[in-house]
């Protein structure tokens, strides 16, 4: 869609607005030219003497009126368009926003944070003003420029009218090739600008970092330099933007030579009044806004063409991850995956091969392996996040894109390897996924995630704010915040990817402890357990080694060290530090 097409699309939406600001503009436009024509009519009269006493007050008090009146009407246009043109930016950044959220992380990998942020804010804004602004400035300097025109060549006389119009096309001209400037100026500017929004989220998100690392200077500089590069490509864009100014300037300078040099021989000749010439130099004047409304128009169309061309393949962009499931999530669900392949985008080796699995409700999967084996990965394609390139994943016998997304996320409670906390209270963090849950449900699962005593201990307890704006938790105690807000969801799988890995061994087994008395009180309740240490998965049902990508081992914990591969090998390792560690 064009921007054209969206702005008509629009206007054919809020047609009353437009239509109410329409007659509201023309009505002032109207008034506009009467008055030059009211100002000639006093001025022949007091010349001829005609005008005196009351009459004059009379004549004097309807221009007065006048005045006032395109005073209530400049108000009245603007409260009815800015309405509507608000309304335009809010409903894309709605889209834009709920395009975001149903958008897969194959998209963010490729679009970056603060480019996000700049086209919510910045290049919606700029597609607003040429609804709103643009639009009706447009349609008003064109009635003006209309009414003028009429009035100064049949109004008052048609060859100084055609005279002082010579003019006119250089600047039309002049304004053509500006424009042009302007357009790549504004493009330039709206990614400059994103590029600098992206460098402040990165620096502020990692501010500790780039602290820690003495590198807070060189990041200031960066920041300096992008600044200046934005601000030099808006200055730009205004530079060129001046120019409308000077063009209109010229031209009406000349038309203005030329109108007082020939009406003044019109004058001299006795085919022209005085006051008649008075009212051809006041419409000379009323010609500056409709041109000066030229070049506005001009430069928020070619902002907005440049806002929309940025925003226009973010709203389209087609979903990384569709969402054609009809089915509901099957209760008591057993998960299978069959022969399951993955490559992420762009990458040359595949992240997980020929995956075969079954995990039946009620049952405990640990998976293990090394660095980058692919465990992440493989929950993801659980979750939904990918699909695989190769084989299925069946929950309950339903192959997983049969399913509606949501109900299968919700089936599903992940805490990741760094869970995210909201800026809010504790409280509100554990009850995301379930708001309405009693400060008694929270805290009973603060307690199973053994988190309970750490947030008693807080300045504010569970009221406590945490997240970027309020106190910071260790790396253990984000983890167990997020398996309370898992549990409290109450989901029937449970995915715990890496998220006892900041915890001491004692919390962990406390932790793992509670988990299996809670799955025997709710039967059909199942684990999957992703770990490092392995002592976290040993009592599982059933223990996968994933190395490469590929199944490499599979048993209980006593078959797996009977094998005696990478398991049994590392079992050995880990028990031997661990003693070391004890000692
Ligand atoms: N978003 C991504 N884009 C491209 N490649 C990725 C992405 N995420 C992971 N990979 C790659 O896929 C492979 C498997 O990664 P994955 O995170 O699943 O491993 P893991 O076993 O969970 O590792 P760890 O134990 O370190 O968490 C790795 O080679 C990794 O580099």
């Amino acid at each position: 869609m064009t921007l054209h097409a969206l702005i008509a699309g629009f206007v054919r939406r809020h047609w009353r607005s437009y239509a109410a600001a329409a007659v509201m503009l023309a009505s002032i436009a109207m008034l506009t030219v009467w008055i030059p024509r009211q100002v000639g009519h006093i001025v022949d009269g007091l010349a001829a003497h005609r005008l005196q006493g009351q009459a004059l007050l009379i004549e004097l008090g309807r221009l007065v009126g006048a005045g006032l009146l395109i005073y209530l009407l400049r108000v009245g246009w603007r409260l009815q368009l800015f309405a509507a043109a608000y309304q335009l930016g809010r409903e894309l950044r709605i889209r834009l926003y709920e395009r975001m959220t149903l958008q897969g992380p194959a998209f963010f990998q490729r679009q970056r944070t603060g480019d996000l942020m700049a086209l919510a804010t910045n290049d919606v804004d700029a597609v607003e003003m040429a609804v709103g602004e643009a639009l009706l400035a447009a349609f008003d300097g064109s009635l003006t420029l209309i009414l003028v025109l009429a009035m100064m060549t049949l109004g008052v006389d048609w060859r100084l009218g055609l005279a002082a119009l010579l003019p006119f096309p250089l600047m039309a001209l002049a304004f053509w090739r500006i424009s042009e400037h302007v357009h790549q100026a504004w493009k330039a500017s709206l990614e400059r600008f994103s590029a600098l929004n992206q460098h402040a989220q990165d620096s502020l998100a990692g501010v500790r970092t780039l602290r820690a690392l003495g590198l807070a200077e060189r990041a200031g500089s960066q920041f300096s330099a992008l600044a200046d590069h934005a601000g030099e490509a808006a200055y730009r864009a205004q530079r060129w933007e001046a120019a409308y100014e000077p063009a209109v300037g010229m031209t009406l300078g000349l038309a203005v030579a030329i109108a007082l040099g020939l009406g003044g021989w019109l004058v001299a000749q006795q085919q022209l009044s005085i006051g008649q010439l008075t009212s051809f130099t006041m419409y000379l004047g009323q010609l500056i806004w409709p041109m000066f409304a030229a070049g506005w128009v001009l430069s928020l169309l070619e902002r907005g063409r440049a806002a929309w061309a940025r925003l226009q393949p973010v709203l389209e962009a087609p979903l990384s991850l569709q969402d054609h499931g009809r089915q509901t999530m099957p209760a008591a669900a057993d998960v299978r995956l069959n022969a399951v392949s993955f490559s992420y985008p762009q990458a040359s080796r595949a992240a997980l091969q020929d995956i075969a699995l079954e995990l039946r409700p009620g049952q405990t999967l640990g998976l293990v392996g090394p660095t980058g084996a692919g465990k992440s990965t493989l929950l993801r394609l659980l979750l939904r996040q990918f699909e695989p390139a190769r084989g299925q994943v069946l929950l309950g016998g339903v192959p997983a894109g049969e399913i509606q997304l949501d109900l299968l996320r919700r089936a599903m409670a992940w805490v990741p390897q760094e869970p995210f906390l909201f800026s809010a209270s504790i409280a509100d963090n554990i009850a995301l996924a379930r708001p309405e849950a009693s400060r008694a449900e929270v805290e009973q699962v603060a307690r199973l995630a053994a988190v309970h005593e750490d947030i008693l201990r807080l300045p504010q307890g569970y009221e406590t704010q945490v997240g970027e704006r309020g106190v910071t938790l260790s790396g253990g105690q984000r983890q167990r915040v997020a398996i309370a807000r898992a549990l409290l969801s109450q989901a029937p799988l449970l995915l715990l990817d890496d998220a006892l890995s900041a915890v001491d061994t004692g919390t962990e087994t406390q932790i793992l402890t509670h988990l299996r008395e809670l799955r025997q009180q709710q039967a059909g309740r199942s684990l999957i357990v992703v770990a490092h240490r392995l002592s976290s998965v040993m009592d599982a049902d059933q223990i996968i080694v994933l190395r490469h990508g590929q199944i490499s081992e599979r048993g209980s914990h006593a078959e797996l060290l009977a094998l005696g591969g990478w398991y049994a090998a590392q079992w050995r390792y880990q028990q031997l530090e661990a003693s070391i560690d004890a000692g």
